[in-house]
């Protein structure tokens, strides 16, 4: 056998370089009774919720034990990403802290700074673009920054990983989990069902004003939000078909809604598409909910427990479709994301003759979304400084 030839291409580098350490930056839920009252209070402080509302939510998480899923669920993806990092040689330690519960976000950034980072690239629990989902993020990365300054600590320089609802390593995973969820219907129920991709609702004024390029049109179907999500609802539609050879009707829908009646937000409601799909006659649907990253409480709370409820009194059979949560391809695709964006700041600053910036994996129709926000991306109803974008 001959030698090998030389390598064309110089081996792909593992460098996160100019970044020392990465964020993993989430909601927050209690974990424990004592918990859900302070929780809900830090989640709601200034936000205009209506008491009733609070107390409603507050009895989805007593009905759990106070306890929400989201913080083992993050422990779980923490454990997997140190994992993927460490089999693949990435060196980039990963730290986690949240918005609404510990470990709060200003205690981790402290930690970071008092362990010598300067360079940190955050991960936010949120694939979309919306204020909920990102501006919000780095309103609260603002805030931590300010509060390490006051203290007299140096600030480290924070951005934040592109929105990744389109990347191959979350998508893929749901497509699975969609197949899992449609053969887990009975098969008489299987031949007609629908796909009923769900996600959280927004008032339909951030909907319209989401993303880069607010849209203004009635009714929020105007925004990044709304477009994003459809996107990837279309791109497992396909893929479903591809592997099944059934072309599944499909309609994206909505939970989880919040905030003052007189305030339109995105519908239909899950449940009461459910009912139109009964009134249909439709013979059965798989609950897919696209919008978040895990099993958190809106998918088993408002999916397992209400919907579910709402489907049997329908006679409806449903079944759900699983998150991504910690699945390998989910951390996989985090490490490709962080050297992509590490390969860029890298290229950016000091782009060499012959040298190109990196390959950016997405599925679909929209592309890869931009890695920095732009000056009034997703605003806030108040403007507030936020980090890790343009302004
Ligand atoms: C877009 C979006 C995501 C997805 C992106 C992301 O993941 O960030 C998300 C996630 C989550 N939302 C969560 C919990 C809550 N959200 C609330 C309230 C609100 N959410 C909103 C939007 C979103 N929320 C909005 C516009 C409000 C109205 C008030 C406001 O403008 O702030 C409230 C208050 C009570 C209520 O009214 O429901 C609670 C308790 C949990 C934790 C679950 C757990 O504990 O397992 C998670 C992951
Ligand atoms: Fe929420």
């Amino acid at each position: 056998m001959s030698a090998e030839p030389p390598a064309a291409h110089p081996a792909p580098t593992t460098s996160a370089a100019p970044y020392d350490a990465l964020l993993l930056l989430s909601f927050g839920g209690p974990e424990g009774p004592d918990d859900v009252v302070p929780f809900l209070e830090n989640v709601t402080r200034g936000r205009g919720i209506p008491r009733e509302r609070l107390k409603e939510v507050g009895q989805h998480y007593f009905l759990f034990g106070g306890v929400s899923p989201i913080n083992e669920q993050n422990r779980e993806l923490l454990r997997a990403l140190r994992e993927d990092f460490a089999q693949y040689g990435l060196d980039l330690p990963v730290y986690w802290g949240n918005r609404n519960w510990a470990p709060y976000l200003t205690d981790t950034l402290r930690e970071m700074v008092r362990d010598g980072h300067r360079r940190v690239l955050t991960l936010a629990t949120s694939a979309y673009a919306s204020y909920s989902g990102c501006r919000q993020y780095r309103e609260n990365l603002a805030d931590a920054l300010a509060t390490l300054a006051d203290e007299g600590l140096e600030p480290p320089r924070v951005d934040k990983i592109r929105h990744y609802f389109n990347h191959p390593g979350f998508v893929e995973p749901m497509v699975d989990a969609t197949l899992a969820a449609l053969a887990e219907l009975p098969a008489a129920a299987r031949a007609e069902a629908h796909l009923a991709f769900t996600t959280h609702s927004i008032p339909t004024y951030a909907a319209d004003t989401s993303g880069p390029v607010p849209v203004h049109t009635e009714g929020g179907e105007g925004g990044a939000y709304v477009a994003q999500h459809r996107d990837v609802a279309r791109v497992i539609v396909d893929a479903v078909r591809e592997r099944t050879g059934v072309e599944y009707p499909w309609r994206l829908v909505y939970q989880s809604r919040s905030g003052a009646p007189h305030i339109p937000w995105l519908e239909p409601d899950i449940c009461d598409h459910l009912e139109e799909l009964r009134g249909a006659g439709v013979s059965g649907a798989v609950m897919v909910p696209i919008g978040f990253v895990s099993d958190h409480m809106e998918v088993k709370y408002d999916l397992d427990t209400e919907a579910r409820a709402k489907a049997a009194e329908l006679g409806l059979p449903v079944t759900r479709a699983a998150t991504v949560g910690a699945d390998p391809r989910f951390a996989a695709a985090v490490r490709d994301l962080v050297l992509e964006r590490a390969a860029t700041e890298r290229f950016a600053a000091a782009p060499t003759p012959g040298s190109a910036p990196p390959e950016r994996c997405a599925l679909g129709a929209l592309g890869p979304s931009h890695d920095v926000c732009p000056v009034g991306c997703c605003p806030a109803r108040t403007p507030r400084p936020a980090a890790a974008g343009a302004e």
